[in-house]
């Protein structure tokens, strides 16, 4: 199989990762009709597969889990998740051939040999659904030519999929049919039901490709969603630890401190984010934040080519093919580090503290957002789903790591993306040796030391202008415009 995207034209490439449309409510008006009564068969249950289906199943439609047989035999966690929540769970052979929908939530590593092994059990004129398009633009899957192929993709962890339903509302979602795959013409219609199923709906739809969805998924959660959180968290903690901050008390500021601050990035951007600082500290955050951009933002390009050209891809499925040594080594070296291993302590640490105490962790959210977004538009990613990759997910990301710190931000997302984690966090820490070296505790730890607050005038002024004229922040004031119903339930 040949990377799909790498086949085709350069027209065709530019054309495919420039769709993405923002749907009007109105568009989804005919609800989950078109899913009603047919049947949905989830292969793994696992962090989307379990949590999509409890919503689908509250939506009213017809849900069950096709396990493999020894996840059905050792009831291991998917055959408990699927079973315990009252599900029909069976083998391949017992649920595909009677399926009007699959919908493929295992990991991505796994896709193609799943996918062989189910499209002979599949129905003619079936529907063969993902959450990840890797497998058919990084791998090139061919898929029967009589099955309908589509891409329903939640902007965030699986947990805030179901967390966000039960609420009433729903998570942006990112829907996509396959050209090659639609013999009916019916994918539109059958993605677009299976978004107002888990709810996504009512927080915004976009409706892209496959490619689009892929080379923007992979490069948010490589860099700022998820590598960009867990190369901060370490390198904070153990300039914290130099600096001789209590380490009780450098573990919460990091662990509880990415969800304070991206909170007040989810509500009103990075420009809200900042203004909660006092003005020397947004001053000296937005310097941080600068010479943060300018020595990243050639590993953030880096990515993006690598993504684009498929060598990302390439070397993850090498891994792949050597048993995942990479990745393993790097979760087992991810758990030594000392962030991870130092106990957050007893100490209270209030709202407003994570902020003026972390102005070293403001700049790094600030400047990995923007670069992040930058990085993608100039590749051709549409700023609405640029946005959605970078400043909309990260405090979703950053709810995971104050669970359980980055050993449960690594656990929740999909192996794609703890793999690409550990990639740039290898890349980023040593790229920021000299930065750090300068780094003391006034900005990570213990707050600008400063007997008043008073700033040059026109030099805030300056930072303002330039924190609000970014385009995240143009795309973002429209596209949270779209979620308010979520501001009142929060
Ligand atoms: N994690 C996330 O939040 C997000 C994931 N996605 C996408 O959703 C898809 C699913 O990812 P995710 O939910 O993380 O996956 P998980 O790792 O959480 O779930 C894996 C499930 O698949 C089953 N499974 C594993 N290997 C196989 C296999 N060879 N054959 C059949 N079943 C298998 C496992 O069950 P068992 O081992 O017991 O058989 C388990 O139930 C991916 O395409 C991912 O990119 C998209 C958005 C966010
Ligand atoms: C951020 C990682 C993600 O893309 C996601 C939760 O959206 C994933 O692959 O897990
Ligand atoms: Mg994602
Ligand atoms: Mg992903």
């Amino acid at each position: 199989m040949a990377n799909y995207f790498n086949t085709l034209a350069l027209r065709e490439q530019l054309e495919q990762l420039a769709k993405c449309r923002f749907m009007y409510s109105s568009e989804f008006d005919d609800g989950v009709d078109a899913l009603k009564g047919k049947k949905m068969v989830v292969i793994g249950c696992g962090a989307q597969g379990l949590n999509q289906g409890l919503n689908l199943r509250d939506s009213g439609l017809d849900v069950s889990y096709a396990l493999r047989p020894d996840a059905i035999a050792q009831k291991r966690q998917s055959w408990k998740n699927a079973t315990e929540n009252g599900f029909t769970v069976g083998t391949y052979e017992e649920l595909i051939p009677t399926a009007d929908v699959v919908l493929n939530l295992t990991p991505d590593k796994q896709h193609t040999a799943v996918v062989n092994a189910v499209m002979p059990l599949m129905k003619e004129g079936a529907c063969l659904s993902y959450s990840h398009g890797f497998n058919i633009v990084e791998e090139g899957m061919k898929v029967r030519d009589d099955l309908t192929v589509i891409m329903v993709a939640p902007k965030c962890p699986g947990s805030e999929v179901r967390a966000e339903y039960v609420r009433g509302f729903g998570v942006p979602t990112l829907i996509a049919v396959h050209e090659a795959n639609d013999p009916k013409g019916e994918g539109l219609a059958l993605a677009k039901a299976y978004a107002v199923g888990t709810g996504g709906h009512k927080a915004g739809v976009l409706m892209s490709s496959f490619i689009a969805e892929v080379k923007s998924d992979l490069m948010g959660e490589q860099t700022i969603l998820c590598g960009m959180l867990q190369t901060g968290s370490i390198l904070c903690f153990d300039k914290m630890i130099e600096e001789g901050i209590e380490p009780g008390y450098a573990s919460k500021l990091i662990q509880y401190g990415w969800e304070n601050i991206t909170e007040a990035l989810k509500y009103g951007g990075v420009t809200n984010m900042l203004d909660r600082l006092s003005n020397p500290a947004k001053i000296k955050a937005f310097d941080l934040a600068e010479e943060l951009k300018d020595i990243m933002r050639p590993l953030y390009n880096k990515h993006q080519d690598d993504i684009m050209s498929g060598h990302f891809s390439r070397t993850m499925m090498d891994d792949w093919a050597n048993d995942d040594a990479n990745l393993l080594k790097w979760r087992a070296e991810t758990a030594e580090t000392n962030f991870e291993k130092t106990p957050a302590g007893e100490v209270e640490i209030s709202e407003q503290e994570y902020f003026d105490n972390g102005i070293l962790m403001v700049a790094m959210v600030k400047a990995g957002v923007e670069l992040a977004f930058e990085t993608m538009t100039a590749a051709g990613i549409i700023a609405e789903s640029a946005y959605y990759e970078s400043l909309h997910e990260t405090p979703l990301i950053a709810n995971t790591i104050a669970r359980k710190k980055l050993y449960e931000m690594n656990a929740t997302i999909s192996d794609t993306a703890e793999y690409g984690c550990y990639l740039y966090n290898h890349a980023c820490v040593p790229l920021l040796a000299d930065f750090m070296k300068d780094i003391k505790s006034d900005v990570i730890g213990k707050g600008l030391n400063v007997d008043d607050n008073g700033v040059d005038n026109a030099r805030l002024i300056e930072v303002n202008d330039a924190l609000r004229a970014h385009p995240v922040e143009a795309v973002g004031a429209v596209l949270r415009g779209h979620m308010a119903d979520m501001k009142k339930i929060v």
